[in-house]
Parts: structure tokens; C-alpha cells; sequence
């Protein structure tokens, strides 16, 4: 479990973390998320005793990270961009984090082949890709075989097979009871991996919940209804809460209304439906929604949203 109370990060005029609580629970995977410059990579520093709070105070399995004997054993951290450049071994390198907490060569090459690293091993750590060095991190991190596990960013850089290789074994993770608190700028994969997300804008906490409330709270879900008899149904479901648009012939979109509700209301009008399909929001959607006032650095030039324009013959010949 991670803890925080108020906790505060100002670097001379810049308040990057600005009086944040919020509790990170065991057995689940808890997504972190914000716009560049929220203040994640300051608060995981924080959580890890690599930056001192200007005020607040954080602790991790019910104790300061500073106050344990044996850290890697406690809380194992991949924090951002941290590259090992180092002429070592990647298990060498294992070898000589382990020897600080009496960890086993054993656990090494458990972690070694949990991490698919097993092949390079023997490779120098200096020479890695991206990718390797993120499951190098990954390994340092599961090395002690600690409760709570802090991972910043930790898809960066992996390839597809990597990055479903993260979500599973984080997942995997939280199912054995462990606290794992982690952030991405990958909307996709976080909601396909995390349970519970919290939203950090400007150094304040903007959401702090499951993902689903999150998507419900920051979008719109309508219900896709395909009928012979469209006119008949959207006249059937008239009331003031719900909005019924006709997309094409025999096609409605429905909100304000469950797909229980318009099921019901069709059988009670002896209406056939052909179609029935809740269409929740992306987390992706709710996370601009949330996020739009919060973005500190924003590219000012527009991005077209559509396919650009075809170029005309004259155009082409020019
Ligand atoms: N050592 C430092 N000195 C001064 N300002 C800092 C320092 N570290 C971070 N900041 C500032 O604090 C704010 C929060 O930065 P932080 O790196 O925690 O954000 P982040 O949410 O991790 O961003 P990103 O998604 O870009 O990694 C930013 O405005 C950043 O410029």
C-alpha cells in the first residue's frame, strides 16, 4: 500500500506536486496519469526517498521509504528513463544489486528468465535496446520479490509482444495481493491493464477511481438501435432525459437511456430490434475531457483531423 498526505514538491517558484493524498491499494493495478509536467515522475521520487517533500509526508507498506533496512524487498521501482550504462552483465548487474540485500544468485536468474532476458544475459548492459533495458529495469524492480511494485513508464520503448508481456504480468502481479502503481502516456493500455486510475493535472489530483467510473464520468455512452421500425421506437422512448438521433435509415443512437430500458420499451411497443449495442467512451476521450484545462505544455499549431486533401490534377502537375 502507498499512502500520501498532503504531499508537496515546489522547486524554487514551481509547485510541481502541490498538497496531493491519495492511497494506492494492494491487489489491484493503479494507473497513474497526467499531462506532461503533472508532476508523476516527481511523485514516484517522492515515494521512492529520491526527492524530499517540501511538505506532506508519503510511506509505502505503512512505513517511509528511508525507515527500511532492506528496500528492495519492500518496493521495487522502474523510474523513468533511468538507463544502466554500465560495462556489467545485465546479470552481473543483478548480481551486484542483489549482493546488497543478501539476495540469492538463485533469484537472479528467476528474475532473468521471469524478464525474457535470459538469452542476453551475458551481453553487456551498455549495449542494450530500449526494450531490453526497460526489462532489465522491470527485473530490478521484481528482484527483491517486494509488496509494492512503483513503475514508471514501464511499456516505453517495448515492442507488441513486450508490451502485452507487461500488462500480464503486472496484472499477475496485483492478483497475488501486491500494490502496483504505474504510469503511461498510453491511453489504450492503461485501460486494458489498470483497475483503478488516478488523474494528476498541474500537481493536483483531478480523478482518483475505478477506470470504469472514470470512462462514465468523462464520456458519453449511447446505445446503438437498428429497428424496421426506427420512427415507431424513437417515438416510444420520448422522455425529456433521453436524446434519440437517427444516424441513417433504421439506425438510432440513443442517450439517456439503458439498453435494458429500450429493449423493454421495444417489446412493449411489440417493436423488433435488429441491433442493441451499449457504446461506452474510451478512456482516452474521458482522459481529454478531464485533462483540457490541466495541459501545461500544448502544441499550438492545429492538426488536421481528417485525411488530407486530396491534390488536384493541377496540383499534381505543378
Ligand atoms: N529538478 C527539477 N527542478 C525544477 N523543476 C522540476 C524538476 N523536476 C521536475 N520539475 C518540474 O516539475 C513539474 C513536474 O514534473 P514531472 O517530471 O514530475 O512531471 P511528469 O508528470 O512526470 O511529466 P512527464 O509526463 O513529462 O514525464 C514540471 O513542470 C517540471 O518541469
Amino acid at each position: 500500500m502507498i499512502e500520501a498526505q498532503g504531499l508537496t514538491k515546489r522547486y524554487g517558484a514551481k509547485t510541481a506536486v502541490d498538497g496531493i493524498s491519495f492511497t494506492v491499494q494492494p491487489g489491484k493495478v493503479t494507473g497513474f496519469l497526467g499531462p506532461n509536467g503533472a508532476g508523476k515522475s516527481t511523485t514516484m521520487r517522492m515515494i521512492m526517498g529520491l526527492d524530499k517533500p517540501s511538505a506532506g509526508s508519503v510511506t509505502v507498506n505503512g512505513a517511509p521509504y528511508a525507515s527500511f533496512r532492506s528496500p528492495l524487498t519492500e518496493v521495487g521501482a522502474l523510474l523513468e528513463a533511468k538507463a544502466v550504462h554500465t560495462g556489467r552483465s545485465a546479470r552481473n548487474h543483478l548480481r551486484a544489486l542483489a549482493a546488497t540485500h543478501a539476495i540469492s544468485d538463485k533469484r537472479v536468474d528467476e528474475v532473468i528468465e521471469m524478464t525474457g532476458l535470459t538469452a542476453v544475459a551475458k551481453r553487456r548492459v551498455g549495449g542494450f535496446s530500449l526494450g531490453m533495458g526497460q526489462r532489465l529495469g522491470i527485473a530490478s524492480a521484481l528482484l527483491g520479490d517486494p509488496r509494492t511494485l512503483i513503475l514508471d513508464e514501464p511499456v516505453n520503448g517495448l515492442d507488441p509482444e513486450g508490451v502485452l508481456w507487461v500488462r500480464n504480468l503486472v496484472k499477475y502481479l496485483a492478483s497475488e495481493g501486491r500494490t502496483v502503481f504505474l504510469s503511461s502516456h498510453l491511453m489504450t493500455e492503461m485501460a486494458l491493464t489498470a483497475d483503478h486510475l488516478i488523474v494528476i493535472g498541474r500537481g493536483h489530483i483531478i480523478a482518483d477511481g475505478p477506470v470504469d467510473e472514470i470512462i462514465a464520468r468523462g464520456t458519453k455512452s449511447t446505445v446503438r438501435v437498428r429497428s424496421p421500425h426506427a420512427d415507431q421506437l424513437a417515438a416510444a422512448l420520448v422522455r425529456p432525459e433521453v436524446t434519440v438521433t437517427t444516424k441513417e435509415a433504421g439506425l438510432l443512437e440513443v442517450f439517456g437511456a439503458t439498453a435494458e430500458q429500450i429493449g423493454d420499451a421495444a417489446a412493449a411497443a411489440r417493436l423488433t430490434l435488429h441491433e442493441l449495442t451499449p457504446i461506452s467512451g474510451s478512456l482516452e476521450e474521458a482522459y481529454m475531457t478531464l485533462t483540457a484545462d490541466e495541459v501545461e505544455y500544448r502544441s499550438d499549431s492545429p492538426i488536421p483531423t481528417t485525411e488530407p486533401a486530396t491534390l488536384t490534377k493541377t496540383e499534381v502537375a505543378r
